[in-house]
């Protein structure tokens, strides 16, 4: 046996010899081994200290053969630590006092007179259950913790525009049952919060919600990081692991781009719904999973369906509800309420005042197609925040680059000739070219701060 892998071992017996020769056994093998001859001690001695391991006598002096003894400090000691590992030792060899003894919570038995190969065969297979339990807690502890970070209500801005407002009354009534949703919307329309939102929701929110983005998982992963592995099922597979499926058990699975599987992934997909239950790569036992499935994809399911690219009994297997999300240009009223609250994160983040967004700054936010959504406007704020000098943020804070964008390549320039095209084109360029930097563009176009900012109003840019 290895040296000293035992841990810490408590043994309690009023037998002095019984003390003496099992201090001289285990302290080769144990880290420390603590004596007691008095049980009346063990519940200081378990409040205060850790053990590893507890031998303990089942018949004290006072009550030779009942047990009763033993099985009162058992229960003390399970009383102050419920995962505490107790050997029991017995003189008489009553199997059926052991068995009780087990059945109470002790881990094992071993007979007074021990032999002590069996001995530290008993304790050693105990104290790798030890080490089991607080692998388990320590592991259970972590999950609590990732759990509850993950699921803390992320800043959600629920909007005040009718369309946000007509979606918020449907999730949450959903959000309640437990139905499947597909949620479809442009990219950056804000699907991923919406789905935390409905699990955050629901009764499954002290539950994990476990995010797969269908987009990223290549086609030879696909299985292994679902549905899981066991150790040597491929060349790579080094040990066992869960898939995501089953680590969302209990919780919501949010399968992100849905819309970018493969026939094939598409069809293993749907067995596994339909079944509820996985198979993981290397074995052919069926492990029953229960999740919540919220879908989510910017691309047109329905049009897919018609054009073969996507099956249609899956498409009806996951979209039990299916939510649509507003681009944000058809939500514009709801931008101000975003800029209060990305304004007020970078300000954190910048550590500078919080700036606020002016009228005119609005009202360019507003005239914009804002193609790519919420997660657009952000990165706007952001960009505006880091930029600009003013307290209040006015039109020329902000440019885009869905606007400047044919731009960025030389071949695109434009064969008109009307001078005001040419002027716009020339400050947009200037513009992109020094990333946002006016002072920059103004000295490359040869005008003044002044005159650039009037440009800008005038283009609208
Ligand atoms: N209602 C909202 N409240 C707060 N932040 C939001 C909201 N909607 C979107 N956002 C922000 O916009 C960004 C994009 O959101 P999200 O990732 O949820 O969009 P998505 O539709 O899932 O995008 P994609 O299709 O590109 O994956 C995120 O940074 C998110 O914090």
């Amino acid at each position: 046996m290895e040296e000293k892998n035992l841990g810490r071992i408590l043994v309690i017996d009023d037998n002095e010899d019984v003390l003496f020769s099992a201090k001289m056994l285990l302290r080769k093998h144990a880290k420390e081994v603590v004596m007691e001859k008095d049980p009346r001690k063990i519940p200081f001695l378990v409040s205060n200290e850790d053990f590893d391991l507890i031998l303990l006598d089942m018949n004290f002096s006072q009550d030779i053969t009942s047990g009763q003894e033993g099985f009162y400090w058992l229960k003390e000691i399970l009383k102050y630590d419920p995962s505490a590992v107790v050997v029991m030792i017995t003189a008489f060899g009553d199997v059926e006092m052991a068995v009780k003894a087990l059945k109470e919570g002790a881990t094992d038995f071993v007979l007074k007179p021990w032999e002590n190969q069996k001995l530290l065969a008993t304790l050693s297979s105990a104290s790798k259950l030890r080490n089991s339990y607080k692998e388990v807690s320590q592991l259970k502890e972590v999950n609590r913790t990732l759990t509850s970070q993950l699921n803390t209500p992320q800043n959600l801005i629920e909007g005040n525009s009718a369309a946000m407002r007509q979606l918020f009354n449907i999730i949450e009534k959903v959000a309640r049952t437990d139905a499947d949703v597909l949620l479809l919307g442009e990219n950056g329309t804000g699907k991923e919060v919406i789905a935390r939102t409905i699990h955050q929701r629901s009764s499954r929110a002290d539950k994990v919600f476990v995010s797969v983005d269908m987009g990223a998982i290549t086609e030879s992963l696909f299985e292994s990081e679902l549905f899981g592995h066991k150790k040597g099922a491929f060349t790579d597979a080094k040990e066992d692991r869960i898939g995501r499926i089953e680590a969302a058990n209990g919780g919501t699975l949010f399968l992100d781009e849905i819309g970018n599987l493969s026939p094939a992934m598409q069809a293993k997909l749907l067995t596994v719904l339909q079944r509820r239950e996985i198979i993981r790569v290397g074995t052919n036992k069926p492990v029953p999973v229960n999740v919540r499935l919220i879908c989510a994809t910017n691309m047109p399911l329905k049009e897919m369906v018609q054009r073969n690219e996507f099956r249609q009994d899956l498409l009806y297997r996951i979209n039990t509800v299916e939510l649509n999300l507003p681009p944000l240009r058809d939500r514009l009223d709801d931008i101000p309420l975003f800029a209060d609250h990305f304004l007020g994160i970078y300000a954190q983040k910048y550590k500078q005042p919080a700036k606020r967004l002016g009228d005119a700054g609005l009202a360019r936010l507003r005239r914009y197609s804002w193609p790519g959504n919420v997660r657009e406007l952000q990165h706007a704020l952001e960009r505006a925040s880091i930029m600009s000098d003013n307290r209040e943020l006015q039109a020329e804070d902000f440019f885009f680059l869905a606007e400047t964008e044919p731009l960025a390549t030389n071949q695109t320039e434009s064969q008109s000739l009307d001078l005001d095209e040419l002027e716009r084109e020339a400050v947009q360029r200037a513009i992109q070219k020094h990333e946002g930097n006016i002072s920059k563009a103004a000295k490359e176009l040869g005008l003044s701060r002044g005159a650039l900012y009037r440009r800008l109003e005038k283009y609208e840019l």
